[in-house]
């Protein structure tokens, strides 16, 4: 194991009475990034935080962090806090003494624990806010607070479940900047969950994409979103238009009837596959000079672009994103570069995928 990684899953697999939550679970979390698990409710994404704080054990499988194996290790006893959904601060006490009650407990000196809230809170821009109550913060107040009593305890790792959700929209996105931000002053490794693939997209280092308790694809955001490694993925990570098709060879495709050039080589002649193309990759021209025509069924003004749909002659839908407008109802062109067309094999591993990924960047860079 690398010395950089700081928790690994190997074969986890947990199970609630009959039911499994998660599968074989295998992945390695690199110390002092910002790692998402992201994926749909139920998912299993809470699970994983769980586990890692030692608030349950696997049913099968080992548990390591820093190389030593913890399946049984105590809560307590882990370098790992939580800041959960609903912040869970303790309405009673004022800001100050919320953040202070760990070291409290773990009977440190007063002087010391003056000095260590201090520094917290700090960090979190609550410098003043020492005697607030709880009930007189605002949500994102709150969240910095929750923040602060994580982080005081000098934690190797903080998990956060899903701390976001419960602020508007304006406040959310300040606060993923804020977390970003807090995540590389501190070097401290965050763990953090959400459904939200924007959310997911904005704030990761890595993002290890969920579906009913298996890791899908684990990548960089751009790496997620340019090259998903299924229709899940690509469907849940923005808006794809995905096609059934064939590899005709090394670099050509057959779909909606037409062969088309890509990027994409190694795979069986004739394989079955299926494309992925981005809305934001298709271009509008003249229906003669596009490589597809379609007809435009609908348009909706989105402000930094057009999002129009259309079908082509197979029936397909097709999904646009122009500066340029359509009018309903005609026949359009859509033109795309072959590195547009993104080639997903069925049941593929994410070593094989990532090995031909490498194989065709590395062609591509020659
Ligand atoms: N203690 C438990 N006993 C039985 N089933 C459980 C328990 N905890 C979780 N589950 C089930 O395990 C599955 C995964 O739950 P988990 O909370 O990990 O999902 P999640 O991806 O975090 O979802 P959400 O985004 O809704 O929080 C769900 O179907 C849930 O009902």
């Amino acid at each position: 194991m690398e010395e950089q990684t700081i928790i690994r899953f190997e074969n986890v697999t947990k199970k609630f009475d009959e039911t499994t939550v998660l599968r074989d679970v295998s992945f390695e979390i690199e110390k002092g990034k910002f790692h998402t698990l992201l994926g749909p409710s139920g998912c299993g994404k809470t699970t994983i935080l769980r586990l890692i704080a030692g608030f349950m054990e696997p049913t099968e499988g080992t548990i390591y962090i820093n190389g030593k194996k913890v399946n049984q290790l105590p809560a307590n006893k882990r370098q790992v806090n939580t800041v959960f959904q609903d912040y869970a601060l303790f309405p009673h006490l004022n800001v100050f003494e919320n953040v202070a009650f760990g070291l409290r407990i773990k009977k440190m000196k007063n002087a010391q624990i003056q000095e260590k809230v201090r520094e917290a809170l700090r960090f979190v821009n609550l410098e003043g806010y020492e005697t607030r109550e709880i009930n007189e913060m605002s949500g994102g107040q709150r969240q910095r607070v929750a923040i602060a009593r994580a982080i005081v305890n000098e934690p190797e790792v903080i998990l956060l479940d899903e701390p976001l959700s419960a602020l508007d929209l304006k406040l959310r996105t300040e606060m993923q900047y804020e977390l970003r931000e807090l995540q590389r002053r501190l070097g401290i490794t965050f763990i953090f969950v959400t459904h939200d693939q924007e959310e997911a997209l904005a704030m990761s280092d890595e993002i290890f994409v969920m579906n009913e308790g298996v890791i899908q694809q684990s990548g960089t955001p751009i790496d997620i979103y340019d090259e998903p490694i299924n229709r899940f993925v690509a469907d849940f990570i923005g808006e794809s238009n995905i096609v059934s098709g064939k590899m005709v060879n090394d670099y050509l495709v057959e779909f909606v009837g037409k062969q088309f050039e890509c990027v994409d080589k190694g795979l069986q002649a004739n394989e079955s596959i299926e494309i992925v193309i981005r809305p934001e990759d298709l271009e509008i021209t003249k229906p003669e000079q596009g490589k597809l025509e379609v007809r435009v069924d609908s348009q909706l003004f989105r402000g930094v672009h057009y999002e129009i749909c259309g079908f082509d002659d197979a029936g397909n839908e097709w999904l646009v994103h122009s500066t340029k407008k359509a009018v309903v109802g005609t026949k359009i062109g859509l033109y795309f570069e072959p590195e547009a067309i993104h080639v997903m094999r069925f049941n593929e591993s994410e070593e094989d995928f990532d090995r031909r990924l490498e194989g065709y960047q590395e062609g591509a860079s020659k």
